[in-house]
């Protein structure tokens, strides 16, 4: 059952989301002390800082990570260690570069980029180019974190040469470093076709979205003890097909834990409860960067308010705009006095 954003109030330990961005932000900043906003310097200020704060640069170079780069080999170490993998969806620049600076092991661009990022009903619509220009961006905000590309519906299926084929065009065009795609035992000849060629793969089975018209919609699967051995065997048979870890999603989580137990290979849960090996979430939902009433799915848990402080910032800008108390003097340009009185001599009479 979908819970309404509307029915819940901002969950506790909800950190403001201007809050959680203000390390990333002050990376860009020229000074630790000095921000446009902050800064007391008078007026000369902007010949200061208006280069920095230009945005012509996407934003600025993403932030230097001192943390390692995550690897398939360091996940299988994190996974033998016991730590828990962290995942999270970005689908573009901006998603990505928070993701990366607030440590993620994992960058996913989810087909969910259909349904959250381009609007579309379900995730079958969107195209393979779509999905590369979204892949494109990620990877360049991505420093650490290890970018896995979702196949789509439909670019992987007809046989193993083409989802080589859509694989191949994901690390070339898509700059990432693997792939996901949905399903279980038919998927194996697949799975090995791409490792076979060094792509690391990322399985995905219990509830796989792409066949949401086959399952009768976004169903909790392995609810039944015959559902649940199905569950199990389609992951057993993607691992010993060669993923380096699966995604198991909308699973009672008693048999994902078991299911968890029973791989070798990392499992990431969502909606699977605690006993997988991992975790992944869609960005939008868990920093609530979605307006109030929209349907999520129950095991999101929102985290954030990113709408709510959005929507906040842009109204502010909309009342100063119309009540003229933006722009103030410190985001205006300086002119030299003689230069001043030269335009406007210039332009008497005219
Ligand atoms: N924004 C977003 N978040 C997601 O997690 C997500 C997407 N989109 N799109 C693709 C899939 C679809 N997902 C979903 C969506 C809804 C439920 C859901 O609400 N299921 C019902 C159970 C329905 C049943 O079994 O009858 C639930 O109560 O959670 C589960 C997974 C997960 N993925
Ligand atoms: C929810 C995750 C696992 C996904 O497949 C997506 O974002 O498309």
């Amino acid at each position: 059952m979908y819970r309404s954003a509307l029915a819940r109030s901002l969950p506790r330990g909800t950190r403001p989301a201007h809050r959680a961005l203000s390390p990333l932000l002050s990376s860009f900043t020229p000074s630790p002390s000095c921000s446009p906003s902050s800064c007391s310097t008078p007026i000369p200020h902007q010949q200061i800082h208006q280069t920095r704060w230009s945005s012509h640069s996407p934003m600025g170079t993403p932030p230097e990570t001192p943390r390692k780069k995550i690897t398939v080999p360091l996940l299988r170490k994190m996974h033998e260690r016991g730590e828990p993998i962290t995942m999270i969806t970005a689908h573009d620049f901006p998603s990505a570069h928070v993701a990366d600076a607030a440590g993620m092991d994992v960058i996913l661009v989810g087909d969910s980029l259909a349904m959250v990022g381009l609007g579309m009903e379900d995730t079958n619509e969107v195209l393979v180019e779509e999905m590369l220009l979204h892949c494109r961006s990620v990877a360049r905000a991505t420093k650490g974190a290890l970018t896995i590309g979702d196949l789509p519906m439909g670019s992987y299926e007809i046989a193993p040469s083409q989802a080589l084929e859509t694989a191949i065009r994901f690390i070339k065009e898509g700059r990432m470093h693997g792939v996901k795609l949905e399903g279980g035992k038919e998927m194996v000849p697949t799975i090995q076709k791409i490792t076979s060629a060094g792509i690391p793969v990322l399985g995905h089975v219990g509830l796989t979205p792409q066949r949401q018209n086959a399952l009768g919609g976004f169903r909790v699967q392995g609810r039944t003890t015959a559902d649940a051995v199905k569950v199990l065997e389609d992951a057993l048979a993607v691992q010993e097909a060669g993923c380096f870890a699966v995604v198991v999603e909308a699973v009672p989580a008693e048999v994902a834990a078991i299911i968890a137990k029973k791989l070798s290979i990392p499992s990431i849960g969502i909606g699977a409860g605690s006993g997988c090996s991992g975790q992944v979430l869609v960005q939008v939902d868990m920093t609530g960067n979605f307006p109030p009433g929209r349907r999520i799915p129950k095991f999101v848990k929102q985290y954030g308010n990113v709408w709510a402080e959005s929507l906040r910032a842009i109204e502010a800008y909309r009342d100063e705009v119309k009540s003229r108390q933006y722009p103030a003097v410190e985001h205006t340009y300086p002119i030299k006095e003689e230069e001043l009185e030269g335009f406007v001599k210039a332009v008497e009479g005219r």
